[in-house]
């Protein structure tokens, strides 16, 4: 039997607020199973431009990434945010270790071509460019990966990737190793048929399901590219993926955890 890995993202308003972030942290280091933890850090990133003068402009929820951006990106992202997860995980006994796509070559993506939109240096993940062998070997050595929202070309070039995209390709590419759950955290219980009513979330959706939902609008904002990611997880392999409130992800062992995914 292929043991269990838990892919999980945290969304950027729990990474933004110190008590949330530590509970989410606490949570996730008692979590049975294998693990790899994915993070952006979209707001900070967007106040730290703010502070250094730099405007920050986001297209279709996918940021503007002209030169100094991606320092600005590269700098909270895979620096302080990714190092401060790390140490919160040590501080509760989970041997983290922080990587961007460069370290270890594990991803590998390619500048977004300009189409009617030039996003700069944003990255898109080519197919079959995670590398799960070299995952794998951390993860059997004992750590748990922890993945910040920058990739590379191998060129040299820093891109910066939707820290969702990036969660759902590793998940796509372990699955073939590992028993494969997709978890989206963020600061709602889950898809919610309305989005002000926190006692609304959806048990479970189908792949078939997802049009209707975003034609009627119950889906709307930053869930169309998140359950399009989510959904080609599953259409790629994936069992299933989960999209919940961070303070819930211990429900995940009960399956009580917002809304299940699935084909
Ligand atoms: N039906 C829905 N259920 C929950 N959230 C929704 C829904 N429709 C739109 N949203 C919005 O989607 C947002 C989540 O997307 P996003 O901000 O990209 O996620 P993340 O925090 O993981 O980066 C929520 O904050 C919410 O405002
Ligand atoms: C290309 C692109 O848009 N990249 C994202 C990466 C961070 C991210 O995904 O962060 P959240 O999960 O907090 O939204 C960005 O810079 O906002």
């Amino acid at each position: 039997m292929m043991s269990k890995l838990w892919v999980i993202k945290i969304g950027g308003n729990i990474i933004d607020h110190p008590e949330a972030l530590g509970r989410f942290l606490a949570h996730f280091a008692v979590l049975r199973g294998n693990k790899i933890l994915v993070h952006g850090g979209g707001k900070i990133a967007t106040r730290m431009a703010s502070d250094l003068g730099i405007t920050a402009t986001m297209v279709e929820g996918r940021r503007i990434t002209d030169e100094a951006m991606l320092r600005v990106v590269t700098m909270v992202y895979a620096g302080l945010t990714n190092k401060q997860v790390v140490a919160g995980l040590q501080a509760n006994g989970c041997n983290a270790i922080g990587l961007s796509g460069a370290d270890g070559n594990t991803i590998k993506a390619i500048k977004r071509p300009v189409a009617a939109i030039d996003y700069g240096y944003v990255g898109d993940i080519l197919p079959n460019s995670v590398d799960a062998d070299a995952i794998g070997a951390l993860i059997g050595a004992g750590f748990t990966p922890v993945f910040s929202a920058i990739t590379h070309d191998g060129n040299g070039q820093l891109l910066n990737t939707n820290a969702d995209t990036i969660a759902s390709a590793l998940a796509v590419a372990l699955a073939s190793r590992y028993q494969t759950s997709l978890v989206y955290c963020f600061e709602k219980r889950g898809v919610l048929r309305d989005v002000n009513d926190e006692t609304s979330a959806i048990p479970e959706i189908r792949t078939a399901e997802f049009e209707a939902l975003k034609t009627s609008g119950i889906v709307a904002d930053g869930m169309i590219p998140k359950l399009h990611n989510a959904f080609e997880a599953i259409a790629k392999g994936v069992d299933e993926v989960c999209i919940g409130h961070a303070d819930d992800l211990l429900l995940l062992r009960e399956q009580r955890f917002g809304t299940r995914l699935i084909k």
